[in-house]
């Protein structure tokens, strides 16, 4: 039995840490009368019997947005912001991308999630990673463990990274499987660029923003595969979260479990099977400036068969700063969401956080919260060297006052490196034991700060 510990990170957020990993074996635990406790969702989220209403999606035609017709381009645009002004899911046909090729990435879940345990291990996430094999989350969450066993790896375009996922992980056996996916992830790539077009019409910015701003992207790409289990009305395959990515582009294979809470209720999205599904993320609604929504869903699981789906999260670059267009913000639409960078809320979500439904809520306080005490050390740090002129401190008020820029965040990611009084710019020192704190003029643990660049960037973001 494992006992549930609980881990303060602020004073806001907790995370759960298990106290020993168990190994997540559908068959086995499907010959037991129940399913342990640790996989029985709490009443509120249990799957609800009278789900089966299916959720109104907008079926996209690509093929004449592809093909560069400006009419259909509209059209298209059009019906994109509709579906992600209410939800955020909709659907897209004829988008360019072979039958086979998705047959094949199907086939290689099957491939792979049918392996002895030991063998998927090869490849087995490790504490505080987001990419790897995971039996269940048992090593990771102490309650409410999704039904599923997952494979996920980065990718980015015109690299070889998720070939040498799968040779580094599992052999060189497995090179068949990192063509595969390398050669399906490009297909998300062209194609999530594409829905980027589509959505900077729609919103009004122009095609190329967001095309450009996820030109360059760390994306993930995830197998996910969801055995039968005896009890599912007690479970969930993928509990209720929104996904914190940018866009989420998902294949299901003909078995159905993924649903959508909308009109306060959870509806279903039937597979489709020339059909992606593609949903907006936290990332892009902050994007957005929240006009464009994150919407909430599930996956269940069933009685009588495994089922599998193929989710590529697009992603930005990991430290390209997520701010909404100029255009997008105005006296009656201001910020919604502080400046971030998608390597602080990745990290957010793999060691601090479970994504939830309030997954970028929850983020936002924190790098907030986090940016104060931030504040108040490197105040301090200026203080404690009484430096001439304190002018540290004064740029640190106005800081705070500029909590929303990302430069401010920057203090937070970074800081403290260096502050600026005495008539120059000082880096810090660490102080080595016992040596006591600097006292009057003499700048102690301070040193002079040579990097020119690293100066202007820090004038730019203190003044
Ligand atoms: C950044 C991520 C975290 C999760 C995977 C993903 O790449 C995108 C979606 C996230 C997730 C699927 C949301 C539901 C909860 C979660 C724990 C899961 O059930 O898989 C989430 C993923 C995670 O591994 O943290
Ligand atoms: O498997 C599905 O249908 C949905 C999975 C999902 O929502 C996710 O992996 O983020
Ligand atoms: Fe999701």
């Amino acid at each position: 039995m494992v006992r549930r510990r609980r881990r303060e990170v602020s004073p806001e957020i907790e995370v759960e840490s298990p106290s020993s990993a168990v190994v997540f074996d559908a068959e086995l635990l499907n010959r037991e009368k129940e399913i342990p406790a640790r996989f029985v969702w709490p009443e509120d989220e249990k799957p609800t019997p009278d789900a089966d209403e299916e959720l109104k999606v907008p079926l996209i035609d690509l093929a004449g947005f592809l093909s560069g017709r400006p009419e259909a381009s509209e059209d298209v645009a059009r019906l994109v912001g509709e579906a992600c002004g209410k939800h955020g899911f909709f659907q897209v046909v004829n988008h360019g991308i072979s039958p086979e090729l998705v047959t094949a990435a199907h086939r290689c879940v099957e491939a792979f999630f049918s392996m002895p345990l030991r063998e998927k291990q090869r490849a087995q996430r490790k504490p505080g990673e987001s990419c790897g094999y995971a039996s269940s989350f048992t090593g990771r969450f102490s309650a409410k463990l999704p039904w599923k066993e997952t494979l996920s790896f980065r990718f980015s375009p015109s690299s070889s990274l998720v070939q040498d996922f799968f040779v580094r992980t599992l052999g060189d056996e497995f090179r068949h499987f990192g063509e595969v996916y390398e050669e399906y992830c490009e297909a998300m790539n062209k194609l999530s660029l594409d829905i980027m077009e589509i959505l900077g019409m729609s919103l009004g910015v122009g095609r190329a923003h967001f095309r450009e701003f996820f030109n360059a992207n760390d994306s993930i790409m995830r197998l996910n595969f969801y055995p039968p289990c005896q009890k599912p009305e007690l479970t969930l395959g993928t509990g209720p979260h929104c996904d914190p990515t940018s866009l989420t582009i998902l294949h299901q294979d003909d078995v159905g479990g993924l649903q959508v809470f909308a009109d306060g209720r959870w509806k279903t999205i039937r597979p489709k099977v020339d059909a992606f599904v593609v949903n907006i993320g936290d990332t892009f609604m902050a994007l957005s400036n929240g006009r464009y929504r994150s919407c909430l869903h599930r996956a269940v699981v069933n009685r009588d068969a495994a089922r599998k789906s193929l989710a590529f999260f697009l992603c930005p670059a990991l430290e390209k700063v997520v701010a909404p267009p100029g255009r997008l913000v105005g006296p009656a639409s201001p910020r919604a969401y502080p400046d971030f960078t998608w390597s602080a809320l990745l990290e957010f979500t793999q060691k601090h956080y479970r994504a939830d439904m309030k997954t970028l809520d929850a983020f936002s306080q924190w790098i907030q919260g986090t940016l104060r005490k931030q504040e108040d050390d490197f105040l301090s740090l200026a203080l404690s060297h009484s430096i001439s002129g304190l002018q540290g401190c004064r740029f640190l008020r106005g800081a705070r006052v500029k909590l929303w820029s990302f430069h401010a965040f920057l203090i937070w990611q970074r800081a403290p490196v260096a502050i600026n009084g005495g008539g120059g710019w000082w880096r810090r020192r660490p102080r080595a034991p016992g040596e006591a704190a600097a006292k009057g003029k003499d700048k102690g643990c301070l040193l002079p700060h040579a990097a020119n660049s690293t100066q202007n960037s820090i004038k730019h973001w203190l003044i």
